[in-house]
């Protein structure tokens, strides 16, 4: 078995190596998959030239907290043949993916993982999550704004095919400024890659407009049910143009419930209807997995709200590692450097991940016997440093 790099003359085998390991048929040519960045394929290949195994990875910009915006190694197209499972091929391509990125400079990756049991061993941990809202239509009333700013713009349907560029700019807007964001590559939008609203199912897109009629948010959707409405993104870059695009969506006629795919943990929405019941929440799950490749460069980059000293004792099983680090923050600027000092937290680089963009507490993952706390103080002193202003979000599919 060994495991080479591709180049663009092997997509075809590529993509029809991963369908084969998903047990599904490429659509044409693989043209779902056509963005991939065929220079950072991997194929694990056995001795007799077969191919058994694809990993890839997608160049990403990723939105950390304090609105800093990094490279990362966004990993897909992981498959291995079902004759070949549980002999070591996975394992092989992550650790040459793995030194690749190093190899590339790049200190984060992050991936959306198939099953929740894959990707801890390698050294991700999750750090998103993502949720849907179903409201019922006819108890959708709004309660008064006391404090929220209402939108003062306009409205417009257009079709996914005469409004590409638009969305396209306002998605890059929102993104750099959320974290938990990915970049989407302008490749991906012409190719019409991943899910919805990208794939090639018809969508209606709701664009709003702000007074000065500069596009500032828009919600894909479509009938899913004779009289569902299905929302797969709503993109809004405040909170006014998320309000005004729902009473939008919710003012649809013949429709009895609308369901808001994608939302955030923060979401207000549901506070914002005069009955809270009318809306319900469902499919809690994981979204983003996050994996630190350089500890320090990773803790530097990111904006920190709070002033605090914490050292952290970082295991890395994958990569055969292990550090100690001093992480100081002051002014909202963090140093990190190795110590001898005692640790205040022992942790897995995983567990790491998982806390990094501010989307799980440190206190939770000590409660659940992942982190170990060495004195009473320090989940708290975790969650203070760790905390963000708003929990990450990602609603790219990849
Ligand atoms: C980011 C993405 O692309 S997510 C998509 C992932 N791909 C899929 O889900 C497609 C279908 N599944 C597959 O192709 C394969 O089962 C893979 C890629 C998940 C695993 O490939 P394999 O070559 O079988 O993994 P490998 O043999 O290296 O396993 C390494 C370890 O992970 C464990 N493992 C691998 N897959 C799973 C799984 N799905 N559930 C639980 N444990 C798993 C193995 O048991 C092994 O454990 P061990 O080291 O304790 O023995």
């Amino acid at each position: 078995m060994k495991i080479r790099s591709t180049t663009a003359d092997d997509r075809a085998v590529f993509v029809d190596t991963m369908f084969t390991a998903f047990a599904r048929f490429p659509d044409t040519a693989g043209e779902t998959w056509s963005a991939l960045e065929m220079d950072r394929g991997l194929l694990a290949v056995t001795e007799d030239g077969r191919p058994v195994g694809t990993a890839a990875a997608y160049s990403f910009e990723l939105t950390l907290p304090g609105e800093v915006v990094v490279p990362a190694a966004g990993v897909t197209a992981v498959g291995v043949l079902p004759s070949h499972r549980r002999q070591g091929v996975l394992s092989a391509m992550m650790r040459r993916q793995l030194a690749d990125f190093r190899a590339r400079g790049e200190f984060l990756s992050v991936l959306l993982a198939s099953e929740a049991l894959i990707y801890r061993r390698f050294g991700y941990g999750p750090a998103t999550y993502t949720r849907r809202l179903t409201v019922q239509r006819h108890r959708a009333a709004f309660a008064v704004p006391r404090t929220a700013g209402v939108a003062t713009g306009s409205i417009e349907v257009l079709r996914r095919a005469d409004c590409g560029e638009i969305l396209e700019t306002v998605y890059d807007r929102y993104r750099r400024t959320l974290p938990g964001a990915l970049s989407r590559p302008h490749g991906w939008w012409e190719a019409g890659a991943g899910q919805p609203p990208i794939s090639r199912a018809q969508r209606h897109v709701a664009v709003h407009r702000d007074a000065d009629g500069v596009p500032d948010g828009y919600a894909s959707y479509s009938l899913t049910e004779p009289s569902t409405l299905t929302v797969d993104e709503t993109i809004a870059t405040d909170d006014a143009v998320s309000t005004a695009l729902a009473r939008f969506l919710l003012g649809h006629d013949l429709v009895t419930e609308v369901v808001f795919k994608h939302r955030p943990l923060d979401d207000p929405l549901r506070w914002q209807l005069e009955d809270f019941r009318a809306g319900e929440l469902g499919g809690d799950t994981d979204w983003l997995w996050v994996r630190l490749l350089d500890v320090p460069r990773a803790l530097t980059a990111r904006g920190w709200q709070t002033d605090g000293e914490l050292v952290l004792d970082v295991g890395d099983p994958a990569l055969g590692e292990h550090g100690r680090y001093l992480l100081t923050v002051r002014d909202g600027e963090a140093a990190c450097v190795p110590t001898e000092r005692e640790p205040d937290l022992s942790l897995d680089v995983s567990d790491l991940g998982s806390i990094y963009l501010g989307g799980t507490t440190p206190s939770m993952l000590v409660r659940a016997g992942h982190i170990r706390a060495h004195h009473p103080e320090a989940a708290a002193l975790a969650d203070a440093l760790f905390g963000t202003e708003r929990p990450p979000h990602c609603l790219h599919w990849f």
